[in-house]
Parts: structure tokens; C-alpha cells; sequence
């Protein structure tokens, strides 16, 4: 063990070198399957040090439990990347906010969209868009490219992924802002995923040396080249969140606003006098820009990757997909599409979501808590403001756990987990958990509640309609552990792999024809738009 500030050892850990500490170590394309190992070698707490900055990585379900979960007031904080959140966010991320009042009054604004209570109305918005969602699995696209492959006389260069995303964003879209996306086409959908992706390029451990070296802040600004970086990625990603608060602000103004989320923050900031008022309210443009796309970026990438995740294991094994079309057969038959009141008799395909989250956690090493004072766990010293990495892939295959954690088996959580995830998230011990999918303590997934309406309508509804398996021609799909077949980043998403869906049979093609032009007839009696 490593000598600490105090008297007590630091937690064990890889080598350090002087300066660098394990910076040089560090697997920045894998460090999921590296951090895993970790894991087995050091045991439930491990620590590193990137140059001056303390980690420490959480690797058991009891030491989350003790630490973020019981000891919420002081592991509750952020690291933020000083380039990614300080300077091109300005400071307005929420998933980044240091816990503080700014932190406490982004997520009760965001309360009031997410609650549990509040999930009639996004329950519509979910249910229609997974209507769209099944038509373009069925046809191979949206119409919208289909046609335009036609004309140009090119293949479709459609992939299924495309829907998933659309589905979520869409969704997600619908309650902040009263529009959807009707196509992944559509070029604003393009901008937030090629924004993530800058995001998550440009926070990654290493990618800015002042992100572990505070002192080059101090630098005069002509010295620090990347300020002018992140304030050029700044105004460019404003670009897509300030376009859309202005046309929610014109909507709002001219009073053909749709109910939603920025439409009613918008108001309320107008009915605050000053500005000062509204910054305290953190209802200024930043803030409100800056909320939807916090709920945009913590939701899209992660339901669609779960939904894509889902799909695979079901390519991977056969007998699970045939177990889900047998339970969906008794209780749904095929001449309507699974409805969220069918959820509590269909204990299988509710594990099977439940195994995809733990067999392939979207967000593998969560979002970095931070510790604001000194403690002592297990006799070892944690340092205050050390960077504390939820591993949440590592406890979700911890053999200790979980039996052949490698093996995707529904049946670890049929019959024995009818909860939601939020329920069990709450247990007072850990063994009750379901899975770690939505991070630990007070920092949990704001989004939990909608993540898993969202999941339970994808999933269910695909595995309601389609065969599944790999595409004809496709490379062949191996069950290999967490590596390079996922991309790395924040999520954590299967490279793309070919996938056939076959519609089971022509009552559910009718169906799925009949439900997706009724969704038209409701979007466009709601103003919506329906159509691309
Ligand atoms: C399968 C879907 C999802 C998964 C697996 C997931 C997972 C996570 C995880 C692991 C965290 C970090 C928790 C921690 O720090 O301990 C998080 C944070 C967050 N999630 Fe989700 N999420 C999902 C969907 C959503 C959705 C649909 C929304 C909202 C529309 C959302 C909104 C948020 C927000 C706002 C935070 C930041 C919370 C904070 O910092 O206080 N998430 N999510």
C-alpha cells in the first residue's frame, strides 16, 4: 500500500511513477476490461493517482453502498474536466455540477419532468415514438431514407441504431421542447450526437493537461491556447441549444407554445423581474439551454444503447428471445402492441432489461463523484477531493455476485425482481439491488424513472414484433467480454453489428401499419409534427 497524507495507508493500487503517477498506465482506449482486472487484484477500493489528482475506484456493491450511498453528504461531488465543464460549458452542465445549492436547484428543476408522478404524459410520448420506432425496424428505415436511397440510387444507409436514437431523442425532445424528430435524419439530431462525442473526446482523463494541472489556469490567458479552444466549441455547440431556446422563446412569446419543459421554465423566468432574480433562480439562458441539454445528452445515448445491447444478447441466444416471444404471446397474442399495463405479467421480458443493464451497463464507470473531506474506509485513507470512479462494469460482473457474470441469463431476475430499478436502488442492503445501471447515492440517475418507461416500451415492443438474428452476410457476432466490439466515452455503445428483423407474423405487420398511422392522426391533431 501506498503511504498517504496521513497516518493511515492509501488504498492499494497499480505503481505509480514519480510526476506522472499511473497517468502513463492508464488504457484510455479499454480501460473498462484494465479496470476490471484491477478490480480482481486490488479488491472492493483501489487508488491511483493521475499526476497531483487522487482516484480512487470503487469496485464492490458493499464499498458503493458505504461510500456513495450511506455517506451521500460528502461523495456526492464532482470532479469536473476543467476544460469540458469550466470552460466550454461554462460551468452550466449539470451532470458536472460540484453538489452545492447550483446542483440542488438544476435537479429539482428537473424533478418536476422526471418525477415518478410526472410519467403520464411522457408515457405518450414514449409509447407513440416506439410506434414509429417498430415501422422503421419493419421496413429498413424510415421513409424518408428509403426514398431518398430510391432517388439517388444508392443503398440504404440506414442502420437500426439510427431508430434507436431517434427514439430516445425524440422522446426526450418532445417533453423539453414540444417538437420531435421526426427523422434521424433531421440535421439537429446530427449536431447533439456529434456534440456528445466532441464532449466526451475532449473530457476524457489526459486529453487537456489543465484538466490535472491546475496551476496552468493561473498562466496569462495569451498562454493558455485552449481557452480559446473550448470557447469556440462553446459558441458552436450553443448554436443548437441556443437555436432551439430561441424558437421555444418565439413560441412562448406568440403563444403557440406547446406544453413543455423549457416552454414553462421560459415563463417563469420572464415573470422574475431582474436578471439577478433569474440567475439565482438559474433561470438565465445558459441554465435553461443548458437543462435540456443535460436531459438530451444523460438520456439519448444511454436508452439507445441499452435498446441496441438488448438486441444483441438476443442474437446471441436464441432460447432467451423464444422464452420472451412465449410470455408475450400468452399475455399480449398479436393483434395489438404491448401496452405499459402488461408490465407487471411479463416478469421475463422485465428481466431480460434487467440483464441487458447488467450485462452491458451503458454508462460502464458511471459519472466521477468526489469526495469534499477526508475519510478512512476499510483502514485505508480516501483524500479529500480525490475523483471517486463508480466501477459500475466491474460490480455488475464481480463472480461474487453474480454466477458466470460474462453468461447474459434473464433468469438471475425472474420471479425474484418484479421492482423497478428505482425501488431497488433504495434497499437498505445491498444484495437486494437489482443492478448498478443508474450510478449509486444522491447522484443517482435523475432520469431513472423515464429510462426505464423508455426500455420497458422499446424492448418489449421489439421483442413483441421481430426474429432477431444476425443479418445475412453480416460478420459473425461473438460473445465476446466488454471490449473493443463497444466504443469507448461516457457510454458505452456495441459497434455497429449487422442485425435482420423479421416480422413474426402479418397480424403484427398489421398492427404495427395500423397503430403507426394512428400515431400520425394523434401528433398531428397535437400540432406535432408526423411526418418527415
Ligand atoms: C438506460 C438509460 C440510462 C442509464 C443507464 C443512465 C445512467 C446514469 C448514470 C450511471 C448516471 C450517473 C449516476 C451517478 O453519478 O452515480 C446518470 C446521471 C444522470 N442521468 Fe441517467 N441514465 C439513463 C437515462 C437517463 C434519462 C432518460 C435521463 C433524462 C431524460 C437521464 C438523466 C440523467 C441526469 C440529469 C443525470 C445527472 C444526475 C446528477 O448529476 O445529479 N438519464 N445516469
Amino acid at each position: 500500500a501506498f503511504k498517504s497524507r496521513g497516518s493511515l495507508p492509501a488504498a492499494p493500487g497499480p505503481n505509480r511513477t514519480p510526476f506522472f503517477g499511473n497517468a502513463l498506465q492508464i488504457d484510455n482506449k479499454h480501460p473498462v476490461v484494465q479496470f476490471k482486472d484491477w478490480a480482481t487484484q486490488y479488491g472492493p477500493v483501489m487508488s491511483l493517482r493521475v499526476f497531483s489528482q487522487d482516484i480512487v475506484v470503487i469496485n464492490s456493491d458493499q464499498a458503493a453502498k458505504d461510500l456513495l450511498d450511506a455517506k451521500g453528504s460528502i461523495y456526492s461531488s464532482r470532479a469536473p474536466p476543467y476544460f469540458g465543464y469550466n470552460l466550454m460549458s461554462k460551468s452550466k452542465r449539470m451532470v458536472f455540477h460540484p453538489y452545492g445549492d447550483e446542483w440542488r436547484k438544476a435537479r429539482k428543476i428537473m424533478h418536476r419532468l422526471l418525477a415518478p408522478t410526472a410519467m403520464s404524459t411522457q408515457g405518450t410520448s414514449q409509447e407513440l415514438e416506439s410506434r414509429q420506432m417498430l415501422k422503421e425496424l419493419m421496413d429498413g428505415g424510415s421513409p424518408k431514407q428509403i426514398l431518398a436511397s430510391k432517388e439517388r440510387g444508392v443503398s440504404n444507409t440506414w442502420h437500426f441504431f439510427d431508430s434507436f436514437k431517434r427514439f430516445s431523442s425524440s422522446s426526450i425532445m418532445t417533453l423539453c421542447y414540444g417538437h420531435r424528430f421526426v427523422s434521424s435524419c433531421d440535421p439537429t439530431i446530427v449536431e447533439i450526437f456529434e456534440a456528445m462525442d466532441t464532449l466526451s473526446l475532449k473530457c476524457q482523463p489526459g486529453a487537456y493537461l489543465v484538466d490535472a494541472l491546475p496551476i496552468l489556469r493561473k498562466l496569462p490567458t495569451a498562454l493558455q491556447p485552449w481557452v480559446r479552444e473550448a470557447k469556440e466549441l462553446h459558441e458552436q455547440e450553443w448554436k443548437t441549444w441556443g437555436r432551439l431556446l430561441d424558437r421555444c422563446k418565439k413560441e412562448v412569446m406568440d403563444g403557440t407554445a406547446r406544453e413543455c419543459f423549457i416552454g414553462d421554465l421560459l415563463r417563469e423566468g420572464a415573470a422574475l423581474e431582474t436578471e439577478k432574480e433569474r440567475q439565482e433562480a438559474q433561470l438565465t439562458d445558459l441554465d435553461i439551454g443548458y437543462a435540456a441539454c443535460a436531459l438530451l445528452e444523460a438520456g439519448s445515448d444511454t436508452t439507445a444503447s441499452t435498446i441496441a445491447s438488448a438486441c444483441l444478447a438476443m442474437i446471441l441466444h436464441p432460447n432467451v428471445l423464444a422464452k420472451a416471444h412465449a410470455e408475450l404471446d400468452r399475455v399480449v397474442g398479436s393483434d395489438r402492441l404491448p401496452a405499459l399495463e402488461d408490465e407487471e405479467h411479463l416478469p421475463y421480458v422485465r428481466a431480460c432489461i434487467k440483464e441487458t443493464l447488467r450485462w452491458r451497463p451503458p454508462t460502464v464507470m458511471g459519472v466521477p463523484h468526489a469526495v469534499v473531506q477526508d475519510d478512512v474506509y476499510n483502514g485505508f485513507h480516501i483524500p479529500k477531493d480525490a475523483m471517486i470512479i463508480d466501477n459500475i462494469y466491474a460490480m455488475s460482473h464481480d463472480p461474487k455476485r453474480f454466477a458466470n457474470p460474462e453468461v447474459y441469463d434473464p433468469e438471475r431476475f425472474h420471479l425474484s425482481h418484479p421492482g423497478t430499478a428505482a425501488e431497488y436502488a433504495g434497499k437498505r442492503n445491498v444484495k437486494e439491488r437489482d443492478h448498478f445501471a443508474y450510478g449509486h447515492g444522491r447522484r443517482i440517475c435523475a432520469g431513472i424513472h423515464m429510462a426505464e418507461k423508455s426500455l420497458y416500451m422499446a424492448i418489449t415492443r421489439i421483442l413483441w414484433a421481430f426474429d432477431i438474428a444476425r443479418a445475412d452476410g453480416a460478420d459473425e457476432i461473438r460473445a465476446d467480454p466488454h471490449d473493443e466490439r463497444y466504443t469507448d466515452g461516457f457510454v458505452s455503445f456495441p459497434n455497429h453489428f449487422g442485425a435482420k428483423f423479421t416480422i413474426r407474423d402479418d397480424t403484427r405487420r398489421a398492427t404495427i401499419e395500423n397503430e403507426f398511422k394512428n400515431a400520425i392522426v394523434t401528433w398531428e391533431s397535437e400540432g406535432l409534427e408526423a411526418v418527415s
